[in-house]
């Protein structure tokens, strides 16, 4: 007798709810077997706890049918996620394709939420930087903004935003944690030494639906992610998940570093995502007698822009040390009297008014 063998005798057996076999929903689970004993687990919705008594006779007499005598059943109650996938499986959507994301009201087309991904090809680049200056832009232009910090292994936003406190959960959900008026989720905040704290099991595949799903955002106009630099798993499940999210790319003014960054453009459009264009950081340096010397080279942003086929969006300045720090703003967040600031919120104005 094989687990197959049960599963089998098992398939016809369904539950009122969802009109599907119980196990094809996979909702039978850690079967054993030791000759003519057997235990299984039910995983059932707690609302359905009376469904519990006919399920398992159900079951014991399927068993009996294939020689099982005696059979232990432990009911557990199903958690959210497990029944998000058996609404992707009703819909016939793949579940390991778009797990958990029918019911997040944030990636529904009309809910009126704006995804802009923000990428690089390499780290260091001032991606994180462009993340936090265009949330606080957006913000400061009246929009209701969120950041997803998704650079799961170099996240740095909560540290840009000066945030040192950790997400509450409140009902089950997880609140994000706000500041200067952005709501902020980072992958910074679950880790500890590496371990996850909130969530358990394959981190990554999860991280994404966890923040769109799990997450009690509100309402929203904006939100900015932070993508891993490169190509990698993330951008690809933001592009799979968030079908409408657009893309910035960000570079540095050196004409040959950008082959990575164009293959991350060449991936957004690959998969049918709109990139808006691409912003060249740490272009220049403006000393105090107004000389601007381009000491990363020149012309590394409009090349990218043009293999991309997109625009320019705009060309950061390197800001001196210490220069442009606002107390009352983020720490990484340039000051209101800055050419940066200056730039960014010109760069959020257009957004808002679709001018790109
Ligand atoms: N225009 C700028 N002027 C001065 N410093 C900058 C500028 N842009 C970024 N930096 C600094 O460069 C460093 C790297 O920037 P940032 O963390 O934004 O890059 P990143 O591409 O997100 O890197 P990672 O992928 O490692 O997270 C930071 O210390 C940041 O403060």
């Amino acid at each position: 007798m094989t687990k197959e063998d049960l599963v089998a005798a098992l398939t016809h057996l369904k539950d009122h709810e969802h009109e599907r076999p119980l196990a094809e929903l996979g909702l039978i689970r850690d079967i054993t077997i030791n000759k003519d004993h057997a235990a299984l687990s039910v995983l059932l919705d707690p609302d359905m706890s009376a469904s519990k008594e006919s399920i398992g006779e159900q079951i014991v007499s399927a068993l009996k049918g294939i020689g099982i005598a005696d059979v232990h059943i432990r009911f557990k109650a199903i958690s959210n996620e497990e029944k998000n996938d058996i609404i992707a499986i009703k819909l016939n959507k793949s579940v390991r394709r778009a797990p958990t994301l029918m019911n997040s009201p944030l990636v529904a087309a009309d809910s009126g939420v704006t995804f802009i991904a923000i990428a690089s090809g390499k780290g260091g680049v001032g991606k994180s930087t462009v993340t936090v200056n265009l949330a606080a832009a957006l913000a400061k232009q009246g929009k209701r903004v969120g950041i997803i910090d998704a650079d799961v292994y170099g996240y740095s936003i909560p540290e840009m935003m000066g945030i040192h406190d950790l997400p509450k959960k409140h009902n089950n959900r997880i609140v994000p944690v706000e500041r200067h008026g952005i709501k902020v989720i980072s992958t910074g905040f679950f880790v500890q030494g590496n371990k996850p704290v909130v969530w358990r099991g394959p981190m990554l595949g999860k991280m994404l639906s966890t923040f769109l799903n799990e997450v009690e955002w509100g309402q929203l106009d904006f939100i900015v992610l932070d993508l891993p630099p490169g190509t990698g798993d993330i951008a690809l499940d933001v592009h799979n998940k968030i079908p409408q999210c657009s893309e910035i790319l960000v570079t540095t003014p050196h004409p040959t570093a950008n082959h990575v960054a164009a293959r991350a453009g060449e991936m957004a459009i690959q998969t049918n995502h709109p990139i808006l264009g691409v912003i060249e950081n740490m272009s220049y340096f403006t000393d105090p007698s107004g000389q601007r010397h381009d000491l990363f080279g020149t012309g590394g942003g409009a090349a990218l822009a043009e293999q991309l086929n997109t625009k320019l969006l705009a060309e950061i300045p390197l800001s001196a040390p210490g220069q442009s720090a606002d107390p009352e703003k983020s720490p990484a967040v340039f000051g209101d009297d800055s050419e940066q600031w200056r730039i960014f919120m010109n760069l959020a104005q257009r957004i808002i008014n679709h001018d790109i």
